[in-house]
């Protein structure tokens, strides 16, 4: 399975490592430290360096309580940032956004593809998607980032997120857009309390069935917090651990904050695939 953009190919015969660029003041993880340009080309650079083959920028903090973000602030945020990195870098470039004209301008400014936490939902954010041409990661999320972790509910979060991505897939599709643009993620964190996401995590393979590449993202997130009862930057090894079991049941794209650890554990992974022949 491979993935085309702008003339770049990613291989997802093997998990790639997606590395977090957060530039919003309040990104739990990051503490906003990386909102110049300067700052977040230097972190770029070194998760490019560690081994991440796509950088992917977000301007929106969904951390539940996150005060919404204007147009404006997200595009001034993320645009100058991505149009940087596509720049100065041969990498896949994501941006993680739910905004119609934020997608407008990244294409603009030169990046490969879409993350939208919200699956195109968003007013104007189909007919966005559709326009730039560029292939779109579509995530489960119950309710919204303001009010998502106040009790989920589900009948059976496996096939909930399946009958999602079943009718999502069916909006893009009769909307013109390519299945073959198509990426598929389970939303770690996003309207899951700790039994979800692992229900998730331990069932990941089940979709595959859709032969579309999967994302996952649970780094550092609170599905290991509330195990390991660790601050997020004390996390690494239940975030790589995480990245293990999903890359095992061959999710294709790793989303992190630790690249380095990542990629390596993904070499192991890599050999361990590979000599299951
Ligand atoms: N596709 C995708 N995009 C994301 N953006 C965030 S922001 C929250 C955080 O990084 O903790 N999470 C995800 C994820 O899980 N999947």
């Amino acid at each position: 399975m491979k993935l085309d953009s702008r003339g770049l190919t990613l291989d997802l015969s093997y998990p790639q490592v997606m590395g977090i660029l957060n530039v919003t003041p309040d990104s739990f993880s990051d503490g906003g430290r990386f909102k110049q340009i300067d700052n977040a080309l230097r972190h770029a650079n070194e998760m490019i360096q560690a081994g991440a083959t796509i950088i992917d920028i977000g301007g929106e903090s969904t951390r539940p309580g996150a005060a919404d973000v204007s147009v404006e602030e997200e595009l001034d945020r993320v645009i100058p940032v991505a149009e940087a990195i596509a720049k100065n870098f041969e990498i896949w470039v994501s941006v993680d956004t739910s905004k119609p004209e934020v997608m407008r301008e990244s294409d603009r400014v030169g990046v490969h593809l879409i993350n939208d936490i919200r699956a195109l939902q968003e007013p104007g954010a189909m007919d966005a998607a559709l326009e730039t041409g560029l292939p779109v990661c579509l995530m489960h999320m119950q309710g919204m980032p303001r009010t998502m972790q106040h009790e989920p509910q589900y009948q059976d979060v496996v096939a909930e997120v399946d009958a999602f991505f079943v009718e999502h897939i069916a909006r893009c599709l009769d909307a013109g857009i390519e299945r073959s643009k198509l990426l598929l993620d389970p939303g770690f964190g996003f309207g899951k309390n700790l039994k979800h996401n692992y229900q998730l995590l331990a069932h990941l393979s089940d979709f595959h069935h859709f032969e579309l590449p999967l994302l996952v993202g649970m780094s550092r997130k609170s599905m290991i917090g509330q195990l390991l009862n660790v601050p997020p930057e004390q996390r690494v090894v239940g975030s790589v651990t995480c990245a293990v079991i999903a890359a095992m049941q061959g999710a294709q794209i790793i989303r992190v904050h630790d690249v380095k650890e990542t990629a390596e554990a993904m070499r192991v992974v890599e050999a361990t695939l590979s000599a299951k022949g």
